[in-house]
């Protein structure tokens, strides 16, 4: 598990006494969209290997550059192309990425499907349902444990994409549907959590196996028989296609959290306090994971909310189909990256401490899990 920290752009200069916390990268408030997301590139090479789940997400108190990391400054359509490009945040480059590593690939070796989820008042709700005359709506859904032991939401619509402007301009659509609402701290602020995922499913894996090889030798991968390579390095070597016949799915979550908030600040009453609540809790029991993983309990307490049960796979569970190749390690990898946003300002030292508290507790979880459970993860 890696974690990085972004500092907001601050309005005037102001003092921190951070400097105890070790994080694997800091940017400052000059670092742009591009300088942060290239270091989330190198994760996305795993996705077409057929060997991790990724994910990525933005935690941080409210206000402090979550939604701007996440999904960049303004929705699509709304400036010049060149505007856009350089102002868009992790979504959209990470997908374009996406893209762009497919189109090397033998043509239509992989398909890829969307699907957008919020998690607001610990209840998940599909953001790309449709009612019967075919409008967009909001739903709740359920997540279970499947019989492997992996999570799932029921009945989740899934939407074929091949481009990232079809990506963006879903997201787009969807994004009107989810909670916001102004407090003292913010005035356009996210109530949810959102979880846009992006699977990924090989096509016809039997009819790839010598180009695939090709497409390997292209992009440097290691040979299948040195080690499996550090999570944000370089590739996995992929020999799944030649041994198995079994299509993989894979997939990245891109979270942008809802921020973490202090009731006196915010000044919220009413229903706007009980999101409060329901967002600490949930941000809560996502510490309490990452607590529970770091100290290697028997017990990860992933069911206490609907946000750790949906994002179990991606913090610390098996592939659904384990990675074939003799290289990778037994039981699969997921990727976890997480991006902290921490104010630059005195006033919010608390909850920047807070948070830089959640990125600590995510270093600390060891790189392997026992055995037992199936499942590793990489810390870096
Ligand atoms: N690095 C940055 N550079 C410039 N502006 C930024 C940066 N980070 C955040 N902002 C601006 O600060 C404001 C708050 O950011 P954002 O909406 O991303 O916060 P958030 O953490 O998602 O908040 P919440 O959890 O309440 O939804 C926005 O107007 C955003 O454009």
């Amino acid at each position: 598990m890696l974690w990085s920290a972004r500092w907001k752009r601050r309005r005037k200069s102001a003092g921190n006494n951070c400097g105890t916390f070790i994080s694997s990268r800091v940017h400052g408030p000059e670092d742009s969209q591009d300088t942060v997301f290239e270091d989330i590139k190198p994760l996305l090479t795993s996705l077409l290997d057929g060997c991790y789940n990724v994910c990525i997400m933005a935690y941080g108190q409210t206000g402090s550059g979550k939604t701007y990391t996440m999904m960049g400054s303004q929705l699509p359509g709304e400036h010049s192309c060149t505007q856009q490009e350089t102002q868009q945040g992790i979504i959209p480059k990470a997908t374009a990425e996406l893209f762009r590593l497919i189109s090397e690939e033998p043509a239509e070796s992989h398909t890829v499907e969307v699907s957008v989820m919020e998690v607001y008042n610990n209840e998940v709700f599909d953001l790309l349902a449709r009612d019967e005359q075919g409008n967009t709506i909001s739903q709740r859904r359920d997540v279970i444990t499947t019989s492997s032991g992996t999570s799932q939401v029921t009945s989740l619509t899934y939407e074929p994409v091949s481009s990232t402007s079809e990506v963006m301009q879903i997201i787009s659509r969807v994004l009107k549907l989810r909670a916001h609402s102004p407090t003292l701290v913010h005035t356009d602020s996210s109530r949810s959590h959102l979880i846009v995922t992006l699977t990924i499913s090989s096509k016809s894996p039997s009819a790839l196996a010598v180009g695939e090889t090709l497409q390997g030798a292209k992009r440097g991968m290691h040979p299948a028989s040195s080690p499996c390579p550090s999570p944000f390095q370089s590739p996995c070597p992929s020999p799944r296609h030649s041994i198995s016949q079994t299509p993989f799915r894979t997939k990245l979550q891109l979270v942008d959290l809802a921020g973490s908030e202090c009731v006196g600040m915010s000044g919220v009453s009413g229903a706007a306090l009980w999101e409060v609540s329901c967002i600490n809790r949930s941000l809560s029991a996502l510490s309490d994971v990452l607590g529970a993983l770091a100290e290697q309990r028997p017990h990860v307490p992933y069911r206490n909310s609907k946000v750790t049960h949906l994002l179990q796979d991606a913090i610390g569970n098996t592939l659904k189909q384990p990675c074939l190749s003799p290289s990778c390690p037994p039981g699969g990898d997921a990727k976890l990256l997480v991006m902290l946003c921490v104010s630059p300002t005195q006033r919010f030292i608390t909850e920047s401490l807070q948070s830089l508290g959640f990125g600590t507790r995510a270093r600390q979880v060891q790189k392997e899990l026992p055995r037992r459970k199936n499942y590793t993860l990489k810390v870096k």
